[in-house]
């Protein structure tokens, strides 16, 4: 099986990354895993695609066609605003029986086929909103399935992005809040991170140590929440001892209106995909 990607950057060579480090199991979970060599992948310039193919050790071209006609699973990872050139490139040259996958931000399945000249319901075509944490094998993706997709293309996709991470099947209707909360949100996660340190660093911590602490502490609240499966506000509470340090940093953060822009940005982040 191959699996063609258009657009090597940020989020294809994350998928590319978790896929060849899980080694996954193409046709279920007894095949063969997916190696470099089932994997081709297109960009815009011979720079990247050198630097890609050095990288990941996979086939690389600056003609999305190329991709297309060997594709039996076509991962389309470039930025929304060039998708319809690359849909224009690449619908005369695309199979029929080839399962397309879009990770665009904003785009319908409906308008995604329509780009294509193709009718909706019968374009094997899935919607995924992965985020780059899949880089490393800890990524989670919104799964949105096309009314044309089968039953195996969708279980094939779902497959293809556990290799990075969890994945959640999701409907369409909810893709652009999970474009914000999975797609973006490593974004704010890093953010808060580079805040935390800045603070212990003001309070006499070598920076190195603190962007340590302030990772492994999101990263172990994180995993706390996902393992036992009690409330955010409930684990919060059980840091704030009465009296204590905690309490005092969490009215500080109410006074910033901590909560309230989160929101705020998650709003932003929806509003935006609406508008692609
Ligand atoms: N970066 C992220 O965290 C996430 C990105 N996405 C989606 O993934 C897609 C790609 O985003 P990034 O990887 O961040 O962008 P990027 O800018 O890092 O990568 C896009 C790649 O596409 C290439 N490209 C542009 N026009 C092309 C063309 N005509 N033919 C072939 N290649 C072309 C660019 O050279 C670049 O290598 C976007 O649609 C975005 O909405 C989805 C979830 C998370
Ligand atoms: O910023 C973007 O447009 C993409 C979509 C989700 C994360 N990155």
């Amino acid at each position: 099986m191959k699996i063609g990607f258009i657009g090597l950057g940020n989020m294809a060579t994350a998928i590319i990354g978790g896929l060849l480090a899980k080694g996954m199991a193409a046709t279920g979970e007894d095949g063969p895993a997916i190696t470099a060599a089932d994997i081709i992948g297109s960009a815009k310039t011979p720079e990247t695609c050198q630097a890609q193919a050095q990288r990941f050790a996979i086939a690389t071209t600056t003609d999305n066609r190329e991709v297309a006609t060997a594709a039996d699973v076509l991962v389309l990872a470039v930025k929304p605003m060039f998708f319809p050139e690359v849909a224009r490139e690449i619908a005369g040259t695309l199979r029929e029986d080839t399962l397309v996958i879009s990770i665009a931000a904003g785009l319908t399945v409906e308008r995604i086929a329509q780009l294509f000249g193709r009718d909706a319901d019968s374009f094997r075509l899935m919607r995924c909103m992965p985020n780059t944490p899949a880089l490393v094998g800890a990524g989670c993706t919104a799964v949105v399935r096309g009314p044309g997709a089968t039953d195996s293309d969708a279980a094939l996709c779902t497959r293809l992005m556990d290799s990075c991470g969890r994945t959640i099947l999701i409907p369409e209707r909810l893709m652009d809040a999970a474009s914000a909360v999975a797609g973006s949100s490593p974004a704010f996660a890093f953010m808060f991170i580079e805040a935390l340190a800045d603070g212990a660093v003001e309070a006499g911590m070598p920076r190195a140590q603190a962007y340590q602490f302030a990772a492994a502490a999101l990263a172990g609240s994180a995993q706390l929440l996902l393992e036992t499966g009690q409330h955010p506000g409930q684990l919060k509470d059980m840091v704030c001892s009465p009296g204590g340090t905690t309490i005092e940093g969490v009215k500080a953060l109410e006074d910033g209106a901590f909560r309230a822009t989160v929101m705020d940005a998650v709003g932003a982040c929806v509003e935006k995909a609406r508008q692609l």
